[in-house]
């Protein structure tokens, strides 16, 4: 059927939407305005999840105005309806489609039943099994943390619900590398867009790992992003509808055509169109991956820096993610805390202090985490707390969490900043060191080997003779051959070094190697990632210059092979990084070949003795780096003076140590306690087990596929197979691919076989198939026969299931406050309930179906008996109903005042802080409130039941 402006559409997977109205159609696009919500949705045309609506004459509908018509007449033009009506008092009106009010319900049970539309009782069983399973994952508290196909480690389960709890959450993910911060900015993706917090999302990656976040996302939460770069862009506007001639403004923005964009951040940074237009694209969420690279000082904002700045003003989620927040220095680390919080991060110089009292704060918090929670202050306690809180604020704390709470938000970094590190996590492998000297070869002058060029000499020589005489070279090809078959991944920091190994390695020395360096294009570099990662045909080793030493996963691999050693000790963990990750099974194994008397032994022997970060990670490394820089450079220019190396490696292990402790003593603790409470991790997990329940999923499943007509083989005791039929209930079921697809709903076998699917409750095909079934009409009026003792044959019986109905914006998650609340009633024709003593469940097993004709027959000999049951039933469930709101408003307005609360604290404390963003979250109380108050309880699906 054809998009025309002004006609009525509903969608499938978002009911709560109303009655849509076409507002644009473009050439490949259609702008749906919905105004019961005051949102618009664009589709593409070829898969718009729509349905057409068109009204018969007889129907009641209801104009925009308020006016009730039955129509007497329906004209078509051009597409696009006229309903002409006349309302209760006779008098006519004339109603273009475009004026019917937008709060609708469609296909209603009771019209149904009445016009002859009968479910086969299946259908009836799956939609009440639907409205349950729905009522509970709505009240299990973790709505969107159950879909990912990851394991449920407490770390991360912790941040991402924290964080996906906000409103438009703005926090750096800086976890320890490796430890799952792509894993945690996914679960808060996922939650968000299924929660309707966000739809639109754009990731700005670095180039290297474009493809890698492409690949987690569609594999662990199904998400599909789509990779915008100049090429793409060059063909899509190629094919541009308007042409050159059309004003600029007329032509479509690319960055609106798709919901979930991912692009470098070069490609932003290094075109002020395509700023532009992102900013005007209305994304929701925004995520920065490496966002180390967004250098900032108060004389100069880097292009990147200034580029994502633009973008953090209009788009209100922000996740930046870095495991090395500080690596371009305390200053860079605040520019992107106030990036995040620019109310919270005004002053750099306040910031500065506010990090050199972290020990101090510390103190005070450490006291009070040993307290219950409802304990009360002692005297001393609180005047402990005087200097960090206002007058009668700590007295007025309702707990001693929320307390540490209001400390940590207004003093440490807060809310804004998550950082885990290995020590805190249990199992995480160990590190184990190779030093291996070797000897200078006479190709290199001695001040070849000096100074910073000297840790990378062959940069300076020619190819071919530095290959052949440059000892590491030769102990890369024996150590190589004597891991094998094991995997190594070499680091180098020059890509002419890595690319001269590799073929080195290759050619010459028979090793099946690849390389990966800046020179290749992003297909060419995922391909040499994937030869490496195959296990049976792949590689044995990869040679990556530094660009492999960002983010990538290869911690299938147990041996790292230092080439170099960069000066940068964020740079070295990054390296070490790849391998000691999520994943890792095995002790790592450094290999660190270096010439002696050469700068390359003295920076060996600093990290290796002085900041011993080879086994240990370290925070600060580059804050360490920063103060001994000079006497460090200074030592590579000279290899002669061993006293001189001695005493800067003593020093920078004494102050490595101080620091050490201080970190655990001060912000590291403040910061674990922010990132992770074990105890509610745990409760959250246990929450989704519980959720998730793969047992009722299973039993869901077979009577959703059976019921659709979805053939389903078995393939293992945990797995099926799925595939459509020619006999499928619905043209295109969501989600389900046209070819076999292999389906689990087991966790851990899931996360074992990445080639199936992992079917949980928020998997696509699940989510959208149960939202199809509740917002159409799937199973909603059904026919049957019960053989019931003490009624005599021939009584009717009527049962009836009642659903909560809000039409609201979904991002109100008003569902959490006000869920569906499945309400049965089995009532007789006096209206007596019988829904206690007989169970749902029981007729299910007893009740036989009816043949169509006599159903149908049947329904309209007792219409009225039927009639004046439901007019009963719908009393009783109005009665119900102030209840249901009433506690439905109560948790609305506990939800967001608790975060009112919050801002204006901290207002007090920071005048940064503007009205508007705690206005804001007085409109949402307020918004909420309007749209609980028009909830209704209406008919989900109605049983005929004749006894026999
Ligand atoms: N919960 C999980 N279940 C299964 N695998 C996981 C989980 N968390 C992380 N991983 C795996 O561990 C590795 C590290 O995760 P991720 O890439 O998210 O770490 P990171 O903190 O972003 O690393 P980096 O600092 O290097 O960017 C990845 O291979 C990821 O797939």
């Amino acid at each position: 059927m054809d998009f025309i402006v002004g006609q009525r559409w509903v969608s499938h997977t978002e009911a709560q939407l109303g009655l849509g109205v076409i507002s644009e159609v473009a050439d490949r696009l259609i702008t749906v305005n919905f105004p019961a919500v005051e949102e618009e949705r664009s589709y593409a045309v070829t898969n718009a999840p729509l349905s057409r609506v068109i009204y018969k004459v007889g129907e009641k509908i209801q104009t925009n105005d308020g006016k009730q018509l039955i129509i007497d007449e329906v004209l078509e033009n051009n597409g696009v309806y006229i309903y002409f009506g006349s309302d209760p008092d006779d008098a006519e009106h004339i109603v273009p489609e475009s004026n019917l009010d937008c709060f609708v319900q469609l296909t209603s049970p009771v019209q149904r039943l009445f016009s002859s539309q009968l479910d086969r009782g299946d259908a009836f069983r799956l939609r009440v099994k639907t409205l349950s399973q729905t009522h509970r994952l709505q009240q299990s508290g973790v709505t969107g943390l159950m879909g990912s196909r990851t394991n449920l480690l407490p770390h991360q389960i912790y941040i991402a619900n924290e964080v996906a709890q906000r409103y438009a959450p703005r926090v750096l993910l800086a976890d320890e590398v490796g430890l799952g911060k792509t894993i945690e900015a996914g679960m808060v993706i996922h939650q968000q867009i299924h929660t309707g917090r966000a739809s639109r999302v754009l990731l700005v990656l670095p180039p290297s790992l474009v493809h890698q976040w492409l690949v987690e996302m569609r594999r662990r939460f199904n998400l599909n992003f789509s990779i915008f770069n100049e090429a793409r862009l060059a063909v899509d506007e190629s094919d541009d509808p308007f042409g050159e001639e059309e004003a600029p403004e007329a032509a479509l923005n690319p960055f609106e055509s798709e919901q979930l964009i991912m692009c470098s951040l070069d490609f932003l940074a290094n075109s002020p169109m395509r700023q532009e237009q992102i900013q005007a694209a209305g994304f929701d969420l925004m995520v920065v991956d490496e966002a180390h690279h967004l250098e900032w000082s108060p004389e100069q904002a880097s292009h990147e820096y200034s580029s994502i700045e633009a973008l953090a003003k209009v788009i209100p989620g922000v996740l930046l993610l870095t495991a090395t927040p500080e690596q371009l220095g305390i200053e860079s680390h605040f520019a992107r805390l106030r990036l995040l919080d620019p109310s919270r991060f005004h002053d750099l110089e306040t910031f500065r202090q506010e990090e050199a009292g972290y020990q101090a704060l510390n103190d005070v918090v450490q006291p009070l985490l040993s307290l219950p929670d409802d304990a009360v202050l002692s005297d001393k306690q609180l005047a402990s707390l005087k200097p960090y809180l206002k007058d009668g604020q700590a007295q007025e704390a309702t707990s001693v969490s929320q307390l540490i709470r209001q400390l940590l938000d207004q003093h440490g970094t807060g809310r804004v900043l998550f950082r885990n590190t290995r020590a805190a996590i249990p199992d995480f492998p160990e590190r184990e060191l190779h030093g291996y000297p070797l000897e200078a070869p006479s190709v290199y002058s001695v001040d070849d080997l000096r100074g910073v060029a000297g840790l990378t000499p062959e940069t300076a020589a020619e190819e071919l003779l530095w290959l052949s005489a440059d000892p590491r070279v030769n102990w890369l090809e024996e150590k190589l051959k004597a891991l094998k078959p094991q995997k190594a991944l070499v680091i180098c920091a020059n890509a002419e070094t890595a690319v001269a190994l590799e073929g080195y390695l290759q050619l010459r020395a028979g090793i099946r190697s690849a390389a990966f360096y800046e020179g290749l294009s992003v297909v060419e570099r995922d391909r040499a990632a994937a030869y490496f990662t195959d296990e049976e045909n792949g590689a044995q080793v990869l040679v990556c210059s530094e660009i492999g030493s960002e983010g990538r996963n290869f911690q299938f691999a147990q041996h790292l092979i230092l080439f170099d050693l960069p000066l940068n000790p964020d740079l070295l963990e990054q390296r070490i990084g790849r391998l000691d990750r999520i994943g890792q099974k095995n002790t790592i194994q450094i290999h660190v070949p270096y010439l002696e008397d050469s700068a390359q032994e003295v920076l060996f022997k600093w990290y290796e003795q002085g900041l011993n970060q080879f086994t240990q990670s370290c925070a600060v490394g580059k804050a360490i780096y920063e103060r001994f820089e000079d006497a460090l450079l200074e030592q590579l220019e000279q290899n002669d003076d061993a006293i001189g190396l001695e005493t800067l490696i003593a020093d920078t292990a004494e102050y490595t140590e101080q620091m050490r402790e201080a970190l655990e003593q001060g912000r590291d603790r403040l910061l674990e306690i922010n990132s992770c409470n074990k105890d509610v991790a745990a409760e959250l997990i246990n929450k989704i087990e519980v959720a998730e329940d793969p047992e009722a999923l299973d039993d869901y499943l077979e009577l959703l596929f059976d019921c659709f007509n979805i053939d389903q083989e078995y393939h293992s005791q945990q797995a099926l197979i799925l595939r459509p039929t020619e006999q499928m209930l619905t043209d295109v079921f969501p989600g389900l691919r046209e070819n076999d697809m292999t389906v689990t709903t087991d966790r851990q076998f899931a996360l074992s076989r990445e080639d199936m699917d992992f079917l949980s409750w928020e998997h696509p095909l699940v989510a959208d198939a149960m939202d199809m079934i509740l917002s159409g009409e799937t199973g909603n009026a059904t026919v049957a026969t019960l053989p019931v003792k003490g009624l005599s044959p021939g009584s009717l019986l009527l049962e009836v299931v009642y659903g909560t109905r809000c039409i609201a914006p979904k991002s109100l998650q008003l569902e959490s406050c006000l869920p569906l609340t499945p309400t049965r009633m089995l009532l007789t024709a006096k209206g007596t309930d019988y829904a206690e003593k007989i169970p749902h469940e029981l007729i299910n097993q007893r009740a036989e179906r009816v043949k169509k004709a006599t159903a149908q027959a049947g329904v309209a000999a007792i219409r009225t008996d039927i009639e004046a049951i439901i007019e009963k039933a719908d009393a009783l469930a109005n009665q119900k109903l102030p209840a249901l709101i009433e506690m439905a408003q109560q948790c609305n307005r506990e939800r967001l005042q608790t975060e009112v609360a919050r801002l204006k604290v901290l207002q007090a404390v920071n005048p940064a802080i503007r009205d508007e963003e705690i206005e804001y979250f007085t409109d949402q109380i307020a918004l909420a409130e309007e749209h609980l108050q028009r909830a209704t309880l209406e008919i989900q699906a109605i049983r005929v039941l004749i006894t026999v």
